[in-house]
């Protein structure tokens, strides 16, 4: 086993602070639904989520999401060799041609709900069309239970793949950002960093990925048991755990998320490969978390913690496992929901309907 190479000083990337969202626009929203012809909170969350929307758009009533964009972030992992997946590693490249063809659920989901998908291979083991290979860094990560899943030139490259590929989105006008990805064994690495960052134990992390056996839960174990060894050494630094038990894609992921946030981009998190990322990002960006949302509760328990840690309450509980962004996109109708209640409810007055009694004074 090669021990983990210690960067000392740790290998830094800066991000510029993360705005606030805005207050004011977050009180117009409260104080609007509270005139429009309902009873007070009586559309629950879907009030939040408008309130939410509002504050991260800095206006009320928020604009109609137009261009929601899912980005796949596909990479293979070494681990994937050793058992710890129900699906051999060359479908994460199989998969890519899926989505480009529009086969995958992501397409599906993604054609109802009113999103557009990129692919980006950051680390797929095999040969991808050069339309998403651009962003290339590697051919697969390496096997963290053994090796350092990336160098740090790797890992720097990858770093600024995810910060550009979030401004090219921004910048192309996406007002809604939803993080998906594709990778054979990459919940290996995911329960790694989500273990490291939350002082958990490899059984409180595992989960059956897509669909395991006990033997390869067995297998799985040992990975992470071995993985979240060479993680310890190095949890401290944010930018080294995703060199050492992350991967290219866990570390793309990770400054997209903190560049949406720069860019006062709202997101919505899907699983728990988008929740490690996010876990991560957090670290590198503090306060990066207020413009996420997490779209729904996987079945991985280790994305439970994540979200713990993060203080984000999952939307949706749809047993969903499949990541791609599909989770994202099952919440973006509810989001779409939330900013037309702001903008087309009636309000008493407008529809002349009678508020509510005035309750005498109590003595
Ligand atoms: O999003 C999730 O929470 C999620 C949970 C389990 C599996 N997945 C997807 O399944 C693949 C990883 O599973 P595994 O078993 O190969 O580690 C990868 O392509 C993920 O997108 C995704
Ligand atoms: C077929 C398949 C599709 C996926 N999409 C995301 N992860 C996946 C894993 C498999 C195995």
């Amino acid at each position: 086993m090669t021990p983990p190479t210690e960067s000392f000083p740790p290998a830094t990337v800066t991000f510029p602070e993360i705005p606030e969202p805005d207050q004011d626009a977050a009180g117009q929203a409260r104080a609007r639904h509270a005139e429009l012809t309902k009873p007070p909170g009586s559309l629950g969350k879907l009030e939040e989520l408008g309130t939410w929307l509002a504050a991260r758009q800095r206006r009320c009533p928020p604009r109609p999401l137009q261009r929601p964009r899912v980005v796949v972030f596909a990479g293979d992992h070494g681990i994937a060799r050793g058992g710890v997946s129900a699906y051999p590693a060359e479908v994460t490249a199989q998969m890519v041609r899926n989505f480009l063809d529009g086969g995958a659920a992501v397409n599906v989901l993604s054609d109802v709900a009113g999103a557009t998908v990129r692919v980006v291979d950051i680390a797929v083991a095999a040969q991808t069309p050069p339309e998403v290979a651009e962003f290339k860094v590697r051919e697969s990560s390496g096997s963290i239970d053994v090796e350092d899943a990336l160098t740090e030139e790797q890992t720097q490259t990858a770093l600024t793949a995810g910060r550009t590929i979030a401004d090219a989105e921004v910048d192309a006008g996406a007002d809604l950002l939803i993080v998906g990805d594709m990778g054979i064994g990459n919940t290996t690495p995911a329960a790694v960093l989500i273990a490291a960052l939350t002082g958990s134990e490899p059984v409180a992390v595992i989960g059956r990925g897509t669909g395991i056996d006990d033997n390869a839960w067995m297998r799985k174990a040992t990975a992470i048991r071995d993985g979240l060894r060479r993680a310890r050494a190095n949890s401290a630094y944010p930018v080294d755990l995703l060199r050492v038990v992350g991967g290219a894609d866990f570390a793309a992921m990770a400054a997209f998320l903190v560049q949406a946030a720069v860019r006062q981009t709202p997101v919505l998190l899907d699983g728990v490969i988008a929740s490690a990322a996010a876990l991560v990002a957090e670290e590198l960006a503090p306060g990066a978390r207020q413009w996420w949302l997490a779209a729904h509760r996987s079945t991985e328990p280790a994305q439970h913690l994540a979200l713990d840690q993060l203080q984000l309450e999952p939307l949706l509980e749809l047993d969903m496992r499949l990541g791609e962004g599909t989770g994202g996109l099952a919440a973006l109708p509810l989001l779409r929901m939330a900013a037309k209640v702001l903008t087309e409810m009636a309000t008493f007055e407008q529809a002349g309907v009678s508020g509510q009694i005035p309750q005498p004074a109590e003595d």
